[in-house]
């Protein structure tokens, strides 16, 4: 069958091969196939693969036996995939029990296989998992060449948001202030500071904060990042006007802190504030509340409307790119 490809030198085949695997890109049903020093892995998304890694078309056979959790249940389960978890979404606990039995019968490498217990909920958005496979609910996930130790049972981190990371990550220019207002584990401050930027990253958990520090030594980009563990307000004492660019990813009430973004905001500033809001009104309640934060002191404007993904039904999250511009 006629595929798009990663080709890669047979050494570093392990590697990549689990790196794409992290970002769900390979095509299960598909063999990798080695030939001449060189290992073809078919990719489900060529546009999706990270810049490092070369894509080609060509052949590839058919999987003879592929095991997937489709074959063993008669059915296609869905579920999402941090490092070595296995993360479901299933109201029936007897549904999802069958599904995590059948993942480990399965193809699907997974170590822990937990089910979604509670909403993110709460000033550190955490939210609460029944496990069901395995009792280690720490892991490494690999999003776009960086990577994230972290443990879903004490801090908030969401595989689905990668593109959106990504896409604000690609804005960054090498010199920049960074801040992080609600960094979490790093996901946003780490590449920030892979692209050259400096980054202030705040967070209030703890946790989160330690795996922040690990994670940027892990990434090799400890000393672009001062991590702040405590409420992101505090940072207004020591960093009021230097930031070049804000990132407020705290959905629900990320408006209850525009006061302090502002502040924070240097001469030109660009501010990515993450909102959710019904479909029929995605982007006017946020837009209005950073003009009636900042119009007093600067010019606002709004570069990106952006639907970032549905969060519930007719409700969105959305990202407004909004460049702050100081009024002389
Ligand atoms: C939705 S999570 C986003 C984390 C990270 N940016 C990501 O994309 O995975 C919001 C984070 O904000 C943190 N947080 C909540 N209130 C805060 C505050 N007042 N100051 C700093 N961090 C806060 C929470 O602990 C949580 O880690």
């Amino acid at each position: 069958m006629h595929a798009s490809c990663v080709r890669v030198p047979t050494e570093e085949g392990e590697a990549t091969r689990r790196h794409l695997a992290d970002t769900d890109l390979i095509v299960e049903s598909l063999d990798i196939v080695v030939e001449d020093g060189a290992l073809y892995i078919p990719v489900t998304d060529p546009d999706a693969v990270p810049e490092e890694y070369e894509v080609v078309e060509r052949d590839v056979p058919e999987r003879e036996t592929p095991t997937s959790p489709a074959d063993v249940l008669g059915f296609e389960p869905s579920y999402e995939r941090l490092g070595d978890v296995v993360i479901l979404d299933e109201d029936d606990p007897a549904r999802a029990a069958r599904i995590a039995d059948a993942i480990v019968e399965s193809n699907v490498r997974a170590e822990t296989v937990v089910n979604r217990a509670s909403k993110v909920k709460g000033e550190t958005r955490v939210r609460d998992w029944d496990v069901l496979v395995g009792d280690n609910t720490e892991t490494v996930h690999r999003e776009y060449g960086c990577e994230f130790a972290l443990d879903i049972a004490e801090v908030y981190f969401s595989p689905r948001l990668a593109t959106e990371r990504h896409r604000v990550v690609q804005q960054v220019d090498a010199g920049e202030h960074g801040f992080d207002m609600f960094a979490g584990v790093g996901p946003y401050a780490i590449p920030m500071a892979k692209a050259g930027a400096d980054v202030v990253a705040a967070d209030i958990n703890e946790a989160a904060i330690d795996y922040l520090r690990e994670n940027a030594e892990r990434n090799d980009v400890a000393e672009q990042i001062t991590a702040h563990c405590g409420d992101v307000r505090e940072l207004v004492a020591d960093y009021e006007g230097r930031a070049d660019r804000l990132v407020m990813n705290l959905p629900h009430t990320a408006n209850e802190f525009l006061d302090t973004a502002v502040a924070l905001a240097g001469e030109e500033c660009v501010l990515h504030y993450y909102d959710i809001q019904h479909e029929d009104n995605r982007y006017a309640p946020g837009e209005a509340a950073i003009r009636a934060a900042a119009e007093s002191n600067y010019n606002v404007t709004v570069e990106t409307r952006h639907t970032v993904r549905s969060y519930a039904p007719h409700e969105y999250n959305v990202c407004l790119d909004v460049r702050l511009t100081r009024r002389d």
